[in-house]
């Protein structure tokens, strides 16, 4: 089994998440505090407030845990694809696969890489829906003191399978986005590269942009969906199961809860994939 592709699918999803870290600080921000009017509205205060290192608050976490998770994605995409068409990603471009066996792979990617994403997920977005104010002497300290403590607790509060709330519908929303990811990828290189060459960097980084920002709009509703499923029981409401979260937050905020944040989660989709995919055909061109 090839092992580069997990190699430059680390180091691109790293990349890609440093750039993108400052975007998710906005949509964090606004998504969970009401002191912002909008998006310029939180960039400016936040810059005035902490500089542009306030922008990259709590990136160590996303570092360790998600680019490791992006280079299992990227590695068993390019995997699948070579079991089911026998060319190796040097090859694709003269051999290009069909995009049904793409989309078969990047389903397969995206299957593998949620069942790993999701303790690490669920460990992001409770740390990110911790509003208390930093701890001053007399005030009740947070709920989790981070990463590992929140591990620790929700692992003693309900057991290894706690780790895993909220994890089918991230399945469920990565399975048939990451198919459409790498489908769209394809197909905007394919358009703007002639036959059996290599795309150009500005058609990698465009394709890549707009392959984030078409599978982001697709698993935007399930995004939502699973942000409530990892916060039931804490500060939202407990759900009787998939389903019935989405049909009560149907019924109590109407269809466009479903594509919540999903101008900032655009906004970020673009630069994050761009450099994501520029840098990992890179890596794999410079290895040869
Ligand atoms: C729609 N979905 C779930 C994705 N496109 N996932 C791939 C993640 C790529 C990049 N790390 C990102 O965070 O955008």
């Amino acid at each position: 089994m090839p092992a580069e592709e997990f190699v430059a699918g680390w180091i691109s999803g790293a990349l890609g998440l440093v750039l993108g870290h400052p975007f998710d600080t906005v949509k964090v921000r606004l998504q969970t505090q009401t002191t912002y009017r909008g998006i310029v509205d939180c960039m400016v205060k936040t810059y005035r407030h902490e500089s542009l290192l306030g922008f990259f608050k709590g990136m160590s976490f996303p570092i360790a845990s998600i680019s490791v998770v992006n280079s299992i994605l990227f590695g068993v995409y390019s995997n699948a694809l070579l079991a089911l068409t026998a060319t190796s990603h040097q090859e694709r471009r003269a051999q290009p696969p069909s995009y049904t066996h793409v989309f078969i792979a990047g389903c397969t990617g995206g299957f593998l890489q949620a069942y790993c994403l999701a303790p690490f997920d669920l460990i992001k977005v409770r740390l990110q829906n911790q509003t208390e104010p930093r701890a001053k002497p007399g005030s009740p300290p947070p709920r989790y003191r981070g990463p590992v403590h929140c591990a620790a607790s929700i692992f003693q509060a309900e057991g290894p399978r706690g780790l895993f709330r909220g994890a089918w519908a991230l399945t469920l929303r990565d399975t048939p986005t990451l198919g459409i990811y790498f489908v769209t990828y394809e197909w905007l290189c394919r358009q703007f590269t002639p036959d059996g060459q290599n795309p150009s960097s500005g058609t990698v980084l465009v394709a890549g942009g707009f392959a984030g920002i078409i599978s982001w709009v697709a698993a935007t509703p399930l995004d939502v969906i699973k942000s409530r499923m990892q916060m039931a029981g804490l500060k939202q409401r407990a759900y009787g199961g998939l389903l019935d979260c989405i049909v009560s937050s149907a019924r109590q905020e109407g269809l466009g809860v479903f594509f919540r944040g999903l101008t900032i989660n655009s906004a970020r989709a673009f630069p994050v994939n761009a450099i994501t995919f520029l840098s990992y055909e890179y890596l794999l061109l410079s290895w040869g």
